[in-house]
């Protein structure tokens, strides 16, 4: 068996494509457009490059995007002090702060701050305890992304299906597995302690692999036609391009689960494009709710 390559790239744009129609909708109809601030602290290479495709597709949807990109050296006071400037900011629907911070700082006492109606990355305890009593609340953005992916390579229903999760992270772990219950999976949230991590996947139709670990999880773990949802994105070195040259690998052994698998997401291209996806649909809702619009169906 040779397994489907699940494109998230390519349904990324179509999500950016119904944003954007959204967005056109909201403006004709309320003169409104939603308006994103990301906060960068730092110059961590990768976290930049996230930051600046959120800014461009922030704009190419139609929204308005306000970047903050702050010093390395940034006293934990100051950026709360503009985390509380945006909230008060009638004009900024939604805020993120880009992860991870600098260690002299207390992403959790940040994230607290952040207003919850703006919390657009979903990590605002009130929206994860919300998450978990099953209720409306704003989700994280790569766990949406996950699930969504999973849909599309089940032909749109998960329920009864088994999956495990591995990985229990805050901003990935956690929230997917509450995400896949409410599709009706039965979840198992495993972990790199966890026994017998191969003989629960191997009765999977979902894994999810969301350790951050390079090819962490092996083919022979894997049931024949699983979908397999690969969240790692983990730099590692690759000398076949030159000297001190990197290249992305997920969380999964893909050459080799493609061989098992029924359906696969890869890395790069996989769930990666699906979490800005995710923030601008997140900043829509967000939008609508403060001003009591109604909505948008948009994924
Ligand atoms: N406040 C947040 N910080 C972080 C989040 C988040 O959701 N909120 N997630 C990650 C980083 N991230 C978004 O911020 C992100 C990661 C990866 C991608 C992506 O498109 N990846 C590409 C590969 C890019 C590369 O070459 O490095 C892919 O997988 O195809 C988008 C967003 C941590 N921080």
């Amino acid at each position: 068996m040779t397994a489907t390559i699940i494109d998230g790239k390519s349904r990324a744009a179509a999500l950016d494509e119904k944003v954007a129609a959204a967005v056109a909708g909201l403006k004709s109809a309320h003169g409104m457009v939603p308006g994103l601030a990301v906060v960068l602290v730092g110059d961590d290479p990768a976290s930049d490059i996230y930051v600046s495709n959120k800014v461009k597709r922030t704009e190419a949807a139609g929204m308005r995007s306000i970047e903050h990109r702050l010093p390395g050296d940034t006293a934990e006071d100051d950026l709360i002090a503009l985390v509380e400037a945006l909230n008060a900011d009638p004009e900024v629907d939604g805020i993120l702060v880009q992860m991870p911070l600098p260690k002299h700082i207390d992403s959790d006492r940040v994230v607290m701050t952040i207003d919850p109606a703006k919390d657009v990355d979903g990590l605002h305890p009130m929206n994860a305890g919300l998450l978990v009593l099953g209720r409306s609340a704003l989700v994280a953005c790569t766990p949406q992304g996950c699930v969504d992916l999973a849909k599309q390579a089940r032909g749109g229903d998960l329920t009864g299906l088994d999956a495990v999760v591995i990985g229990r992270s805050i901003l990935v772990g956690k929230p997917v597995s509450l995400l896949l219950q409410n599709e009706n999976c039965t979840v198992t949230m495993a972990h790199s302690r966890t026994k017998d991590l191969a003989g629960l996947c191997s009765r999977a139709d979902i894994v999810v692999a969301a350790v951050g670990r390079p090819g962490y999880v092996k083919a022979d773990w894997l049931k024949a036609g699983a979908t397999v949802i690969d969240v790692g994105i983990n730099r590692i070195p690759a000398p076949e391009r030159g000297e001190g040259k990197t290249r992305i690998v997920g969380d999964v052994d893909t050459e080799a689960a493609k061989q098992v698998a029924g359906a696969i997401t890869p890395v790069p291209g996989g769930v990666g494009p699906m979490t800005i996806g995710f923030l601008l649909v997140n900043t829509v809702m967000a939008a609508c709710r403060r001003r009591g619009l109604p909505e948008p169906t948009i994924a």
